[in-house]
């Protein structure tokens, strides 16, 4: 069985009157992210954890902030590219685990709908999805409300085939 990790940042500013996309849901709030797509933080990062896994570039090198197609997109619709751009390569999902970075408002009771969510998109269990929220005590700019940043990891993993290691031989396999 071959094992993969990958991990991922961003940042995306936060502007007043703007739609608040996170974790594939709309949180209401008097900021939201700014971005060429919905700005969806979460979903970004998910998608760099499971590009860098299968070592497959990065999320801008798939779906390019120059090109128009993309302006305003449910990041939604590009975690379930990214998916079938992992399957093809023959992976799936351990687990990701991700991390929001932002100062208010409070994100855990979203948490749950923001699983629910991404598990439907991705087509993994919610129990392999792990989302948590911290503040950063006032401090830089996710503390002054400038921003909004994520990280996350993923686990992927593929069933090998069943070709022998070059050299090895029936008879030096134990
Ligand atoms: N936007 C946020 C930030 C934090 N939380 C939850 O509050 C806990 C305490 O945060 P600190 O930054 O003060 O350590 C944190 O562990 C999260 O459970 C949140 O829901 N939303
Ligand atoms: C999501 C994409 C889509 O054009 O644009 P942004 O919403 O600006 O997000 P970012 O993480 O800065 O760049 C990645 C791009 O692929």
């Amino acid at each position: 069985m071959k094992i993969r990790v990958g991990q991922g940042y961003d940042v995306h500013q936060l502007q007043e009157g703007l739609p608040f996309w996170l974790g594939g849901i709309r949180i209401e709030h008097t900021h939201g992210a700014l971005g060429h797509s919905d700005a969806d933080v979460l979903i970004h990062v998910i998608c760099d954890a499971l590009l860098g896994a299968a070592n497959l570039r990065d999320i801008g090198y798939h779906f390019s902030d120059k090109d128009p197609q993309y302006q305003g997109i449910d990041s939604k619709i590009l975690l379930k590219r990214v998916m079938d751009l992992i399957r093809t390569e023959g992976y799936e999902i351990s687990n990701v685990d991700a991390t929001i970075c932002l100062q208010t408002p409070k994100i855990n009771p979203h948490v749950p709908a923001m699983k629910k969510v991404l598990a439907e998109v991705m087509a993994i269990r919610e129990e392999d999805i792990s989302i948590k929220a911290t503040t950063t005590e006032h401090l830089g700019f996710v503390g002054r409300k400038e921003g909004v940043a994520a990280y996350a990891v993923a686990l992927i993993y593929r069933i090998e085939d069943a070709t022998p290691l070059s050299g090895m031989t029936n008879s030096n396999i134990r």
